[in-house]
């Protein structure tokens, strides 16, 4: 949903990543980066409990995802296996975002409801990703749904963020909500991918990838 901001989005990422670019920086170094400091940064909400500053700061590491590609079209040096590893520490940033925040509900957050539905989250939010990249192994294109990566990102965040502000059911609401939109956008990707495959665009070659595993 939110990708259709990107023309507007570049318009500030594309200049920094040239300044990253010109510092020498590599679009592999600026996503190890910001996979590392979304981990190291989770520990804000576990075992600090700390849920206001570890969203904001999340947040700031969140966004070298939309830097790292920036720096690659800017130095004209994108790669295969940059987008590989841009995909892939996606899944460990979610992870340890999500991770944190459940471990902080089962201890001092003491709410197992919130945390079984953080898991959920979680579960379903890689479900969201994995059945994206299993369609691309088949040959098809699965770009739809309503909670794609910016929108899980946004609505855990800010509901964690605001807790801390005493907004009442701000958290459980965003939880829920976070949940409902995941498997809502496993059900679109599934659609999706079952039309495509049916679709005429779909080839005789397309066909002998399904013998392939995950
Ligand atoms: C009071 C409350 C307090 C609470 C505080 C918390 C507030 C939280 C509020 C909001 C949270 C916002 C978090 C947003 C995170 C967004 C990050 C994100 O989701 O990015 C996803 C995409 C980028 O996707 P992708 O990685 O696929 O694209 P790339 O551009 O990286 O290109 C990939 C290709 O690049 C090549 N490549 C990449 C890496 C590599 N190593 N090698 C390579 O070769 C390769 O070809 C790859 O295929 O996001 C989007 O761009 C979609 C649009 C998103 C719109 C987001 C709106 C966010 C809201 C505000 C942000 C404004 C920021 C302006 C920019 C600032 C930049 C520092
Ligand atoms: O599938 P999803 O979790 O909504 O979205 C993800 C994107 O936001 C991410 O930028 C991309 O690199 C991943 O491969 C994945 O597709
Ligand atoms: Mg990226």
């Amino acid at each position: 949903m939110l990708r259709i901001l990107r023309p507007l989005t570049s318009r500030v990422t594309a200049p920094l990543g040239r300044s990253l670019a010109r510092l020498g920086l590599t679009p592999n170094i600026v996503t190890l980066i910001g996979a590392a400091g979304v981990v190291v940064s989770a520990l804000y909400f576990y075992p600090r409990g700390q849920l206001y500053a570890g969203s904001v700061v999340i947040t700031v590491f969140a966004l070298f995802d939309m830097l790292d590609g920036a720096v690659a079209r800017a130095n004209d040096s994108a790669s295969a296996f940059g987008a590989f590893l841009d995909s892939s520490l996606d899944r460990v940033a979610d992870a340890a975002i999500l991770a944190g925040l459940m471990w902080w509900f089962m201890g001092g957050g003491n709410d197992p409801l919130l945390a079984g539905l953080t898991l959920f989250c979680l579960i379903s939010g890689f479900m969201v990703s994995y059945i994206k990249a299993r369609a691309e192994g088949l040959g098809v294109n699965c770009d739809v749904g309503v909670a794609e990566r910016t929108e899980r990102l946004i609505i855990v965040l800010v509901a964690v963020g605001l807790s801390e502000f005493g907004v009442p059911y701000i958290l459980a609401g965003g939880l829920w909500l976070l949940a409902g939109m995941s498997l809502l956008t496993v059900l679109q990707r599934l659609v999706e991918t079952r039309a495509r495959l049916n679709g005429p665009e779909h080839t005789e070659d397309e066909d002998k990838r399904t013998s392939n595993g995950a």
